[in-house]
């Protein structure tokens, strides 16, 4: 309890209720003034401990929110009576832990927990047990074993009849570190047969939905007995040099459709909205078929130039029009043996879609101002970001030709819609920036991961790509902060150009150089600088060792070792202080 200047401890019952007030019968008796007579009342169950607000005039809160009705709470929840504050520890373990919640209450409660761990800058992670069928011994069994190794903040489910879902406050999800490693180990040594997924907050994801997700796709792809990281759901093609990342299961089944078309000879139109990565698709599709070691050639049908569309396409005869000055051979024509990519197809004018058609049906092509008609052995993979069935309504498409190109359609979902690959294309696009930069990796911070996730990314992947290749320019330090991304990002008005104005002037010590009253950070920002110079000079200070450097500035040592990994900050025992990766 912390009242004024002083602080004590109050111990909840096991069981039963507590008033919470400034006058008796108060159980708990604040005297400060902020606090009303019949402020709160604590309810402790068999279930663990719940507060209520009694309709107090400044209000109870947990974790700086107003409490709704009666609001379960958690070790290391900071709950507020007017200006009194407390911050909840379970010393013993509620019986609630040798229960699971329901699936429901589990995901409320998670829900609950990610908000904390964003807003405090706290670990979570959270795990998913994909169980053979039947269950060894029942759920019971599995119950009885995880709980008799829980801690008491943690809660688990089922989320179906074979996977239990863990939630683990105060635990990052890198193996072999508190506690998770020895937790997997035994639930595997039970468990031989299952199968672990995990992920961590914010790194694989800022709400519970792709949390759970993730983790779940990560028990997926682990081996039985083995535990996989939500990287590990992650696939990276390589489709010859073209890296593609694939994590969401939409595009994992997208792109095995994807594998399965490309066997045929069948026409793909791929749509979706602009960057969103539909030439990489259609590439995929060339790269996977037998016509891989023949060209593809990529043709924006936007930007062929008006008036010239037919021979740009078809090729010219000499002389054909004016400036027409040789022979030469069209796109589809150079796409002899391989595919031909129809970006924006709907653009094209209706006489080029008929002579398309045309084209794509005979299979074989006229030039403009030319009589002969030449064979061509193409495959054509369309494009759009438009809603072809409504231009053929509108009379802008021929329905004909939209029959024939959209035999096979697969629709790629918007950026928005795959939260799971947010963090991770970013991740692999500062990579790859930094690397071609030649500059140390730079480290994402973990409200600069929730703004890039909030996010609604009206230019998709492509968008998020020239981001990171703009941070990678751009940003002085080995972090990257929300106020380097864009305003939109940072929940603020204006334009992306105050964002890059803030980062030319950065310096590398922000708060040494923020003293000019309008070039300060915010607060939040300066006390992570600040944070960060304590945790090196005590990392200094103790020889590299981390539990001593903890100690030293009075910083849990799971929460010194998170907030170092965010930094990006590998440690050596035994040598002279950090060394940035
Ligand atoms: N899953 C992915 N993994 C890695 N990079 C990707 C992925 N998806 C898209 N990109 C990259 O994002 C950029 C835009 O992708 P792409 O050009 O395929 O989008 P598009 O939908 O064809 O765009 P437009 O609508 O403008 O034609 C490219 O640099 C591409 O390599």
């Amino acid at each position: 309890m912390m009242e004024g200047d002083s602080s004590w401890r109050f111990s909840l019952p096991a069981e039963g209720t507590v008033l919470v007030g400034r006058d008796a019968p108060a159980d708990l008796l604040l005297r400060d003034e902020s606090v009303s007579r019949r402020h709160a009342r604590i309810l402790v169950t068999e279930e663990g401990a719940r507060v209520v607000d009694l309709g107090s005039h400044n209000g109870t809160l947990v974790n700086g929110r107003p409490v709704e009705g009666a609001h379960l709470l958690l070790s290391g929840d900071v709950l507020s009576f007017g200006a009194v504050l407390a911050v909840v520890r379970a010393r013993v373990r509620p019986v609630a832990a040798r229960r699971t919640l329901e699936s429901e209450r589990l995901m409320a409660h998670l829900r609950e927990e990610v908000d904390r761990a964003l807003r405090y800058s706290r670990p979570l992670s959270v795990l998913v047990l994909a169980l053979p069928e039947p269950l060894t011994g029942g759920r019971d069994a599995v119950e009885a074993l995880l709980t008799a190794e829980a801690e008491p903040a943690e809660a688990m489910g089922w989320l179906d009849a074979a996977h239990l879902l863990c939630v683990l406050p105060e635990v990052s999800s890198e193996p072999g570190e508190d506690g998770l490693g020895e937790r997997v180990e035994a639930l595997l040594a039970a468990y031989p047969q299952a199968r672990l997924g995990t992920a961590a907050c914010p790194t694989d994801g800022c709400d519970a939905d792709t949390l759970v997700a993730v983790a779940r796709t990560a028990a997926q792809v682990a081996k039985p007995g083995r535990a996989a990281a939500a990287a590990d759901g992650a696939t990276r093609l390589d489709l010859a040099g073209r890296m593609v990342l694939v994590a969401d299961p939409a595009m994992s089944q997208l792109y095995a459709l994807l594998r399965r078309l490309a066997a045929s000879e069948l026409p793909v139109l791929v749509c979706g909205e602009t960057g969103v990565g539909k030439e990489n698709a259609a590439f995929a599709v060339h790269h996977w078929s037998r016509r891989s070691a023949g060209p593809f050639i990529a043709v924006n049908c936007a930007a062929l130039p008006e008036g010239l569309v037919e021979s740009e396409l078809f090729g010219n005869e000499k002389g054909a029009f004016t400036g027409a000055t040789t022979s030469r051979a069209g796109l589809l024509e150079s796409a002899q043996g391989g595919t031909v990519f129809l970006d924006e197809v709907g653009e094209l004018p209706l006489s080029a879609q008929a002579k398309l058609l045309r084209a794509l049906e005979v299979r074989r092509i006229t030039r403009v101002g030319d009589t002969r008609e030449r064979p061509i052995d193409l495959r054509v993979v369309a494009a759009t970001h438009r809603d072809l069935e409504a231009e053929v309504v509108a009379g802008r498409f021929r329905q004909d030709l939209y029959f024939r190109l959209g035999a096979a359609t697969v629709l790629l979902p918007p950026l928005r819609e795959r939260p799971r690959e947010v963090p991770l294309l970013a991740r692999d696009f500062l990579a790859r920036a930094c690397q071609a930069l030649g500059r140390t990796e730079l480290v994402l911070a973990s409200d600069t991961l929730q703004a890039l996730s909030r996010d609604a990314w009206p230019g998709n992947v492509r968008e998020l790509r020239n981001l990171m290749d703009f941070v990678a320019a751009a940003v002085v330090g080995d972090v990257v902060d929300p106020h380097h991304l864009p305003p939109r990002m940072q929940g603020r008005k204006g334009g992306a150009t105050v964002a890059r104005t803030e980062v030319a002037q950065e310096s590398s010590s922000p708060v040494l150089d923020a003293e000019a009253p309008g070039s300060r950070l915010p607060l939040a920002q300066e006390l992570r600088e600040l944070e960060r110079r304590r945790m090196m000079e005590a990392l200094d200070a103790e020889d590299g060792v981390q539990t001593r450097a903890a100690a030293r500035i009075g910083m849990p040592i799971r929460t010194f070792s998170f907030k170092l990994k965010q930094l990006g900050v590998q440690v050596r025992p035994g040598r002279r202080g950090p060394t940035p990766e």
